[in-house]
């Protein structure tokens, strides 16, 4: 257990000794001493100490006015009286309510050292009162994400870690990984967590404004409280801008000096604090000069990164008994579960959309499964998995079946990504694949991939994100 810090609020040697003598005796906790005008000052500031003697006949009069003043007990520190006329005590109790105990002074070591003991036993049930409230708060925050993986967890620990601070987070993954929820669990970890969580989807407003929509104007006055810019908007709370992989060098630029800015030693707590993500390879573009290399560099000193589901398929049945319990509940099918069958064919598929699309497919199974049981019949799977050339089951057929179970799985993958981006228009994935449309549907009817479940209106629509 840490110890307590402990201040001693007297300009009396004697005093001060005979307290740090007994304090000593009963436990090592540091202990510092203050008098005048800047006992105050310590006495309330917030995290300051958590147990305070005040030596009623040297304190200042003002610090004594303004503990009158409050009227319910501290609830962070521990503040302990030294009345120097016994016939006061009552008065002083009736007076300054917040004070935790009022002790005769000078006291004996009978009064002394149980009087320490128990404002020391007060501290410690503030101090595991807080905890307790903390890790109640993250389990709730937590209860939120699934995943079982190493992985998974190292990002919820980098997560925790990162959140108590002001400091900017670049988030990267593919689409659907859960970037966006991981923004909102740094938001709702922090201190901020009471201040507002703006989202910006950065290709959602016109390029050439962007930077004027983020930041503000030039021309706004500062600080332009009532600007419409979304970092006014996101004042005491946290910026998320999302997708920042195509802003214009001249947005790049201003988000650099902003971050260098707000970064800077001297700016202990910035009025914003900026989450950013993207789902491109910027360290790629930063090659190519379609990236600021200094901003990639200042972004990714705080880098979290969400890998794509297929590299940790371990994670897939939690994370599809997280979203089954969870959508089942907002969709009113209680009790669905999900069969071995489909829990096979979910580990094998390549989850392209990642969580979004896993998410997507299970809420396809609970709307149209029949029975409680949810089996592949109910959900819509582009295709089984390529079964790549060291798979064991590819080794288990001749060559010709196993050339023909490879290509299989190849068709669909593929076949099934273009559909995917032409929403199901056979025309448009032939001239994006370089085929003849015919020739294109000869091979969908060869290897039974049907356009259907990719085109809108099928029950299916954002659940299979570009
Ligand atoms: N670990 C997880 N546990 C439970 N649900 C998750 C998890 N990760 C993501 N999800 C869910 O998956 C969906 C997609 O997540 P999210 O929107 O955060 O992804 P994203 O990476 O921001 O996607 P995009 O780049 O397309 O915006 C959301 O409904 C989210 O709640």
């Amino acid at each position: 257990m840490i110890p307590a810090s402990i201040l001693i609020i007297s300009s009396d040697p004697e005093t001060q000794s005979i307290l740090q003598q007994a304090i000593a005796s009963r436990c090592s906790c540091p202990t510092s001493t203050a008098s005048g005008e800047t006992a105050a000052l310590h006495c309330f500031a917030p995290q300051s100490h958590e147990l305070v003697f005040i030596d009623t006949r040297t304190a200042e009069p003002e610090l004594m006015a303004r503990l009158s003043g409050i009227q319910s007990p501290f609830k962070n520190h521990t503040i302990v009286l030294l009345s120097h006329d016994r016939r006061l005590i009552p008065e002083m109790a009736n007076e300054a309510p917040a004070v935790y105990e009022i002790l005769p002074w000078p006291s004996s070591g009978e009064l002394l050292a149980p009087c320490i003991d128990r404002a020391l036993e007060r501290c410690m049930l503030i101090r595991e009162k807080k905890q307790l409230q903390l890790d109640c708060r993250c389990h709730r925050i937590f209860a939120k994400i699934a995943g079982q993986s190493k992985t998974m967890q190292q990002i919820l620990d980098r997560i925790s870690t990162l959140a108590h601070g002001n400091e900017t987070v670049f988030i990267t993954g593919e689409s659907g990984t859960g970037k966006e929820l991981a923004a909102r669990t740094l938001h709702r970890l922090s201190s901020r967590s009471e201040g507002p969580f703006i989202r910006v989807h950065c290709p959602s407003l016109p390029k050439e404004s962007l930077e004027h929509e983020i930041f503000g104007r030039p021309a706004d006055p500062a600080p332009a409280t009532d600007s419409p810019a979304f970092l006014n908007r996101a004042r005491g709370g946290t910026l998320f801008l999302d997708e920042i992989g195509d802003l214009t060098p001249e947005a790049q630029q201003k988000l650099l000096e902003y971050l260098k800015g707000s970064q800077a030693p001297s700016c202990a707590s910035p009025e914003v604090r900026l989450l950013i993500a993207t789902n491109r390879d910027l360290e790629k573009k930063t090659e190519g000069h379609g990236f600021n290399k200094e901003l990639f560099d200042v972004l990714r000193t705080r880098h979290i990164h969400l890998p794509p589901l297929r590299k940790r398929p371990e994670d897939i049945p939690p994370l599809a008994h997280f979203i089954l319990e969870k959508q089942a509940y907002k969709l009113k099918r209680y009790g669905r579960y999900i069969s071995p069958e489909l829990m096979k064919r979910l580990m094998a598929h390549p989850w392209e959309g990642n969580i979004r699309e896993l998410e997507n497919t299970i809420i396809h199974g609970l709307l149209f499964s029949s029975s409680q049981e949810i089996g592949p019949d109910d959900v819509l799977l582009s295709g089984p998995k390529p079964l790549g050339p060291c798979s064991a089951a590819l080794h288990q057929n001749n060559y010709r079946d196993a050339k023909e179970e490879a290509l299989k799985g190849f068709n669909h993958i593929y076949i099934g990504r273009l559909l995917k981006r032409s929403k199901g228009n056979i025309s448009l994935a032939a001239r994006a694949c370089g085929l003849e449309r015919q020739a294109l549907q000869q091979i969908m009817k060869r290897y039974d991939i049907s356009p259907v479940p990719y085109r809108p209106g099928t029950g299916c629509e954002g659940g299979y994100p570009e």
